[in-house]
């Protein structure tokens, strides 16, 4: 395992999960209560700056362009203070963060906030984002890609949760210090 980097006086945090479990939510939260901390949102940031080579018609989502997007971050994410939201966990270098929290939900609960969320998804995609959730398939790919000590895995089903879990995560930018 490679230890993070130690000049960081702020944490880097990654936030993942399925689609609709709150990610942004999350983040948005902890920015409100942490303003040193920047969110960013990858797929907003691969919308805007077109960080993709096209549109995969049969899985409905932006054929990423990795490098392109490391190359974005990189620099940002050497000064810290930076909340990385997206779906997956192993685009990423180990190095550049210090938590990464996993959040769940139940499936019940995130197919219908799916469903509500957007008019034009469709019922294959919907499936497909429930069965990944259920599979629990970033969490085995945040844990495959990080130290285990790292990566906290959070219920985000209800707003109570959301709230714990957003205290949660402003206890730890609290109480970072780079190591020495
Ligand atoms: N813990 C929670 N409890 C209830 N509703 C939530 C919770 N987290 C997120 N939501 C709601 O679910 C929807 C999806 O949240 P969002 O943050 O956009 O998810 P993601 O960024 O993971 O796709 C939003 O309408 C949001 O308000």
């Amino acid at each position: 395992m490679s230890s993070p980097s130690s000049s960081r006086k702020l944490p880097n945090i990654l936030i993942v999960g399925t689609p609709g479990t709150g990610k942004s939510t999350t983040a948005q939260y902890v920015v409100q209560g942490a303003p040193s901390m920047r969110h960013v949102e990858v797929g907003a940031l691969v919308r805007e700056k077109q960080l993709h080579t096209g549109w995969d018609a049969e899985y409905e989502c932006h054929v990423l362009d990795e490098d392109r997007i490391l190359d974005e971050l990189e620099e940002g994410m050497e000064a810290g203070g930076v909340i990385v939201d997206f779906h997956g966990a192993d685009l990423f270098p180990e190095r550049w963060f210090d938590l990464v929290v996993v959040l769940r939900t139940d499936n019940s609960v995130l197919y219908s906030r799916l469903q509500s969320r957007r008019a034009n998804y469709s019922q294959k995609k919907l499936t497909e984002n429930v069965e990944a959730e259920i599979m629990q398939v970033i969490l085995d790919e945040a844990r495959e890609s990080y130290a285990e000590e790292i990566v906290l895995e959070l219920s985000s089903d209800t707003l109570e949760a959301l709230e714990a879990n957003v205290q949660r995560i402003l206890q730890f930018i609290a109480a970072f210090k780079p190591a020495a």
